[in-house]
């Protein structure tokens, strides 16, 4: 059956483009055919590892604020901390910085603000996907969310028009950068048309923003919960990083294994995109049957990452341990372990989130300890993302 998913004749389901439509417009996550086939060959290269790099000290920055913000509250003798809440707020900026940039952009900041408005309107709206007219059952929540992205949008393009303008070497190391570098230099059939630009600007942003986010506090939770992980993470990051101040060296980060092997457990456990969609765009034959034109597909990660049958019986354990020999952890099939989805259309980001992941686990778990707070309630929800749905509070203590 895989060679048949991978095949080009799936597409995203139009049900799906529609509902997430404010968020990713036309971007690349929705784009089709040949369209896709451009955008994605110009936007991939952006994601190249030694063009993050640029990115890294940003990242280490925004970490930095965050760990001063929360010695500031051990300090005043409180030492918990609504961990879900904290990862969201530093992982948004740094996705927005790293999309469009906002350092010494005002119209940046506002940006930022109003994503984070439009996001939260989405999630927590009851919406109805796929249903006839499930938005008159949010309507409020609907056209809400259609005015904050219509702000957003102007937004933006004053933000490239701005570039355009400057036409400046500032600024090409975020992925906007790259887009317009590409504009200027690029082939034209691949160039993007201003409502492109946007539509890629917002889609980074809702693409990077959740899921890495999510991917950074569940580790933590589970690395709450397993003390032993803890250390072993804290003595690599002594061994790659050395034993000084634990700055994190960017050149270094590859070298973090288990933290890789940690990381790939946790998004099997609780994958921040829970779903992969797929829809037929003409009548498939597989084997000896044939998926009619326009059926969806919504392959259950949550599901097949804890199924026994392809994990074996200790399928809810967390053992990063599965990873060691094993990219796809030791599943039983080529397909059972998909959190950044497959084939052509696998998550084109994976490289900034491994980044960005190994930087922040880096810094926190160098300068305290995690331990699950009493406050704790379990109950991972999909709301959009899996998320934990009364947060993430975490007894934290210095080292
Ligand atoms: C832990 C972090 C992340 C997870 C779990 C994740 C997961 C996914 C998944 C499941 C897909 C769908 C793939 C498919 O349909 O086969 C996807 C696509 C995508 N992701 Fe990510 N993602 C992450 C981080 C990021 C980041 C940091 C960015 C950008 C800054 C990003 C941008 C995108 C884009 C643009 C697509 C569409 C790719 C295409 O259709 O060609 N993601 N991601």
């Amino acid at each position: 059956m895989s060679r048949y998913v991978a095949a080009k004749a799936w597409g995203k389901p139009n049900v799906f483009r529609k509902d997430r439509y404010s968020m990713f417009g036309e971007g690349l996550v929705m784009t089709e055919s040949d369209q896709w086939v451009l955008h994605r060959h110009v936007i991939a290269p952006a994601f190249n590892p030694l063009k993050l790099k640029g990115m890294g000290n940003m990242m280490v920055e925004s970490t930095k604020k965050m760990i001063e913000r929360w010695n500031y509250q051990i300090n005043y003798g409180n030492h918990e901390i609504d961990v879900e809440r904290e990862i969201m707020e530093t992982a948004g900026e740094i996705i927005a910085k790293a999309s469009f940039g906002m350092e010494d952009d005002e119209n940046g900041k506002i940006v930022f603000r109003k994503l984070k408005e439009l996001q939260m309107v989405l999630f927590k709206s009851h919406r109805f996907v796929g249903v006839p007219f499930g938005n008159f059952f949010a309507i409020k929540k609907t056209l809400e969310a259609k005015k904050i992205g219509q702000e957003v949008d102007k937004l933006l393009i004053s933000i490239i028009n701005d570039r355009m303008m400057k036409s400046g070497k500032s600024h090409q190391e975020d992925l906007l950068g790259h887009l317009l570098q590409e504009n200027n230099n690029g082939e034209e059939k691949g160039k993007f048309s201003m409502r492109g630009l946007v539509d890629e600007c917002k889609t980074f942003f809702f693409g990077g923003y959740e899921t890495t986010s999510l991917s950074i506090t569940w580790s933590l939770l589970l690395l709450a919960m397993h003390e032993d992980w803890q250390n072993q993470l804290r003595d690599e990051i002594k061994q790659v990083m050395g034993n000084g101040d634990f700055d994190v060296d960017v050149n270094m980060l590859n070298s973090l294994k288990k933290m890789k092997w940690v990381m790939n457990e946790a998004v099997r456990l609780y994958p921040p995109s829970p779903n992969v969609q797929r829809q037929a765009k003409e009548d498939i034959r597989v084997d000896n049957f044939t998926v009619p034109k326009g059926t969806n597909i919504w392959i259950d990660l949550i599901a097949m990452h804890r199924d026994a049958a392809l994990w074996g019986t200790d399928a809810n354990e967390f053992k990063p341990e599965r990873f060691k020999e094993d990219a796809n952890g030791g599943c039983n099939h080529q397909m059972g372990y998909l959190p950044f989805g497959f084939g052509g259309r696998m998550c084109v980001g994976r490289n900034l989130s491994f980044m960005e992941y190994k930087i922040v686990l880096t810094l926190l778990l160098s300068r305290f300890r995690f331990k699950v707070s009493s406050c704790y309630q379990h109950s991972p929800a999909i709301m959009l993302s899996l998320r934990p749905t009364h947060g993430l509070p975490l007894i934290v203590q210095p080292l």
